[in-house]
């Protein structure tokens, strides 16, 4: 497979301990990898590093088999960043055109791109008269215009409700499928598992564990007991066997290495409790397992 993205042995610093420390990554043509991890990981700056943004301290970023400093070699890129704003007078038609000649691309490029994301009938709008989510597949517009063949997507769907997130991520299909690589930062770890190849889980600047989603879910022996309780979530943190525990609407989520001995406990403790079931772990549960307690996964 040919790879769009090479990172290796790379390190930053900023003036504290290091914000990456021996990274190695890669995104083949038409493969999306997710890069996961909490807060402060180290996510932004390796993203910083692969766009161009910032320069490389020690190892080394090929985008596209050249250096992503070089303006040259940025037009092999698309972004798709949430603090990208737009300047608000201008019209749909205006930004992607204006997007595809920066991109060394002619202005009749845009046209075919904005019928492919469902923004023709918008190309008259300006851009701040739009939904969040046709503002969402105006950045990927302005992305795609140029044909990249890496596209980096930060929080690409963050408030979009889960109708406008499946569109997004079924318009960029025939793109993977023509070969565009998909590096994509997303705190909706479960969405993630929907869509990506591959997962990378970095955290303090290292990378703990990388598969598809079903082989670091694999990696944990824990079950996750799903419930109906009045228990609130630091009195289900401090049960015996507990490792995570999060809500999901009405229900509770608690990972658990034996769900047995949790059931047992959580029975004697409320005896309200309902629609009990116990499931495999999920690719949340394995991420947050894996980042709160690295040295006991590592083994
Ligand atoms: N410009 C900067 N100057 C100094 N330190 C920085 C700078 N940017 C990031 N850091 C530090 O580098 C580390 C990694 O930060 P980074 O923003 O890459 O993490 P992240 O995984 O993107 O976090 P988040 O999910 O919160 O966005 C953190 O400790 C952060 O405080």
């Amino acid at each position: 497979m040919q790879i769009v993205l090479g990172v290796s042995g790379v390190h930053h610093s900023y003036s504290g301990p290091p914000a990456l420390d021996g990274v190695d990554l890669e995104v083949g043509a038409g493969e999306c990898v997710a890069l996961l991890g909490p807060n402060g990981a180290g996510k932004t700056t390796l993203v910083n590093l692969a766009i161009g943004l910032l320069r490389v301290q020690r190892g080394q970023v090929l985008l596209a088999g050249g250096n992503p400093r070089d303006a040259a070699t940025r037009r092999h890129l698309g972004v798709v960043q949430q603090s990208l704003g737009f300047p608000a007078t201008l019209k749909v038609g205006e930004l992607v055109a204006g997007a595809a000649v920066r991109g060394g691309r002619p202005r009749s490029t845009a046209g075919p791109v904005l019928a492919e994301l469902g923004l023709t009938e918008f190309v008259n709008r300006r851009a701040a008269k739009l939904s969040g989510g046709q503002k969402q597949r105006l950045q990927l517009a302005m992305a795609l215009v140029t044909d990249p063949d890496l596209l980096v997507l930060d929080e690409p769907t963050a408030g979009l409700d889960v109708v406008a997130r499946k569109q997004f991520w079924q318009l960029l299909e025939q793109r993977r499928e023509r070969g565009t690589g998909v590096l994509v930062t997303t705190h909706l770890i479960e969405e993630s598992a929907a869509v990506a190849d591959r997962v990378v889980v970095l955290a303090d600047g290292s990378v703990l564990a990388k598969g598809s989603p079903g082989e670091l879910v694999a990696l944990l022996p824990d079950r996750t007991v799903v419930a109906r309780t009045s228990l609130d979530l630091d009195r289900l943190r401090a049960l015996p066997g507990v490792v995570a525990a999060r809500r999901d609407a009405e229900y509770v989520r608690l990972s658990t290495r034996s769900p047995e001995d949790l059931l047992r406990v959580l029975l004697a403790e409320d005896h309200q409790l309902s629609d009990l079931r116990v499931e495999g772990a999920g690719l949340e549960e394995a991420v947050v397992a894996l980042t709160s307690r690295p040295q006991e996964v590592r083994e």
